[in-house]
């Protein structure tokens, strides 16, 4: 493991996953910072994780990485405040959906190497999705060292940088869709007359084993449905239900929808 302290500036829930994340991962507590605008916020972490919480400006002078993690909508505000004080061997790690690093760029002295991030949060059970995208300066040091921070939460990817809007909206968001759908579905199992507990861990254990045997099998996605899809059986019956119903359809325009919202975030916060 490396040498260096890590400013978690701005934590909330995705900057709390990544302290709690490196913390479970090894990394010494003593090379974690983290800063929070609110005195109960900032207490909260100190008795959670026993991590030193500073003002933003200390955190840009004691910490090598500066993981920015505000929402895009409060980003330019904390740029005003410590863009320029940003020395050139520091590494900036936006976690921001839909901010460009031309938007940091822009914020900071020239030739700050910064890397856009995006993870999404089961990062709290170490299995996170994280595509990690190279900005202006950054060399390959800087995306190993990147790599190194979110490797101990799942699983890592390089992307484009054009790509990480169309990222968010697939695995950024994502936990969120499947969320929706197992509420969904638990709310089916209460409506053919099963307790709600019971519908709750039948739903739950079946996601798990659908998605370790989509990780682990190596077959298709058609091919693992194919397998459950008897002819003239049930499963038939309600994939008719959902394609009547636009399901693949509501999916392709969800997905569109929030790759659109990510782009906006970044013209309206530029
Ligand atoms: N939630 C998710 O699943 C994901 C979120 N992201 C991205 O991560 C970022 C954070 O999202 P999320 O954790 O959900 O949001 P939160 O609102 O939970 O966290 C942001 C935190 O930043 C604090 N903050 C804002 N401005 C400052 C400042 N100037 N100085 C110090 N702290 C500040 C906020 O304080 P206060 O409590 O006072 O508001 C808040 O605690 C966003 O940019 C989002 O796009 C990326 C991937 C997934
Ligand atoms: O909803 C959002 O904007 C953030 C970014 C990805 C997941 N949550």
């Amino acid at each position: 493991m490396n040498d260096k302290t890590v400013a978690v500036i701005g934590a909330g829930k995705i900057g709390e996953l990544m302290l709690s994340g490196l913390l479970r991962a090894g990394w010494p507590v003593d090379r974690l910072l983290a800063t929070s605008r609110r005195p109960e916020r900032a207490e909260e972490l100190r008795q959670r994780y026993g991590v030193r919480v500073v003002d933003n400006l200390t955190a840009v002078a004691e910490a090598d990485v500066l993981a920015i993690s505000v929402k895009p909508q409060d980003a330019a505000t904390l740029l005003a405040d410590i863009g320029p004080k940003v020395p050139r061997d520091k590494l900036v790690i936006s976690l921001c959906a839909g901010l460009p690093t031309s938007f940091f760029a822009k914020r900071l002295q020239d030739g700050v190497p910064i890397v856009r991030v995006m993870t999404n949060t089961p990062a709290l059970v170490d299995e996170a999705m994280t595509a990690i995208s190279a900005g202006p300066h950054a060399t390959a040091a800087h995306l190993s060292l990147a790599e190194e921070m979110f490797k101990p939460l799942g699983v890592t990817l390089r992307v484009p940088e054009s790509q990480q809007d169309a990222v968010t909206a697939l695995s950024g968001s994502g936990p969120a869709y499947f969320y929706l759908l197992v509420e969904a579905m638990v709310d089916a199992g209460i409506l053919l007359g099963l307790p709600r507990q019971v519908a709750h861990d039948l739903i739950v254990q079946t996601a798990i084993g659908s998605a370790v045997m989509l990780r682990d099998s190596g077959e298709h996605p058609v091919k693992l449905r194919e397998a459950v899809t008897s002819p003239a059986g049930t499963t038939i019956s309600a994939i008719r239900e959902l394609e009547n119903h636009g399901v693949r359809a509501a999916l392709l325009a969800a997905l569109e929808a929030a790759r659109d919202r990510a782009r906006e975030l970044a013209e309206q916060n530029a």
